[in-house]
């Protein structure tokens, strides 16, 4: 039995590189969404914020000197461009998935609605929310954190690059260890940089639990679905 019912999984965008130096790498997309597949046959309810940072990173390299929602802008295109490739993966894959976009870009996906949203998700499809919050200044994992309160999911999953939450950036500091658990009050108090300080802010006050796993290790969300020791949960 899976521990949640339905979940808001955020993968990291700079992941979908694998070790391309940029864009959507084939056999990472496919290992993703071969894992999600994973948890919806085990009855889990998944909706998916992806970012953008593999295609476009708003506040570096080509974007100095933009103005900053305009490079935002551009970043939540990027994050429609993987949002459309991971779900036609998911197709191809035998997945039924639903993009839904945050800007009004109907040619090319549906707008997001939230009872449309929460009726996909009932049926069992999966909910790729594109364009993150739709606002300039915001990050996707803001976007995961709302989007994971609006559809009433029981806990945000951030997939990145490392495999919880530590005691300081295990980047720079190699004595850095992990937390299984770790409370919102400790995090900020301790300023642990895992997810922007909105979204960790409105998951503090929406009492959502967010789970910090890595998305390079096979079979760590299945694990952290059915509530098993991965990655390190942040709780009220
Ligand atoms: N205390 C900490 N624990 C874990 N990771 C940390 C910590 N402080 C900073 N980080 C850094 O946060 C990064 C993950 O966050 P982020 O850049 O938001 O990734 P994503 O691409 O998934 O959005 C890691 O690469 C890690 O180096
Ligand atoms: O609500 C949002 C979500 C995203 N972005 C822009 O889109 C970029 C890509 O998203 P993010 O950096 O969160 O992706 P990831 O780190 O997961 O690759 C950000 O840098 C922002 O420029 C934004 O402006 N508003």
């Amino acid at each position: 039995m899976p521990a949640y019912k339905r979940i808001l999984l955020k993968l990291s965008g700079e992941a979908l590189m694998g070790d391309d130096a940029y864009g959507i790498n084939r056999a990472t997309i496919v290992r993703m969404v071969r894992e999600v597949q994973e948890v919806t046959q085990l009855g889990c309810e998944v909706a998916v914020v992806i970012g953008g940072g593999n295609i476009f990173r708003g506040v570096a390299g080509g974007s100095v000197g933009m103005d900053r929602a305009t490079a935002d802008y551009m970043g939540m295109l990027a994050t429609v461009m993987n949002s459309l490739a991971l779900a036609d993966t998911m197709r191809q894959e035998g997945m039924t998935a639903r993009v839904m976009s945050a800007i009004a870009i109907d040619q090319v996906v549906e707008p997001y609605v939230r009872p449309k949203a929460l009726q996909y998700l009932e049926e069992g499809k999966v909910v790729v929310f594109a364009a993150g919050t739709g606002n300039p200044f915001f990050t996707t994992d803001t976007a995961a954190a709302l989007r994971g309160a609006e559809i009433g999911a029981q806990v945000v999953l951030k997939a990145t690059k490392v495999d919880g939450v530590y005691t300081a950036d295990p980047k720079k500091d190699a004595a850095a260890t992990r937390y299984t658990n770790i409370s919102f009050d400790e995090a900020i108090a301790k300023n642990l940089q895992v997810l922007d300080a909105t979204a960790f802010a409105l998951c503090r006050d929406q009492k959502l639990p967010i789970k910090v796993f890595s998305i390079f290790k096979p079979g760590a969300l299945k694990r952290v679905v059915m509530g098993e020791d991965e990655g390190t949960l942040v709780h009220v």
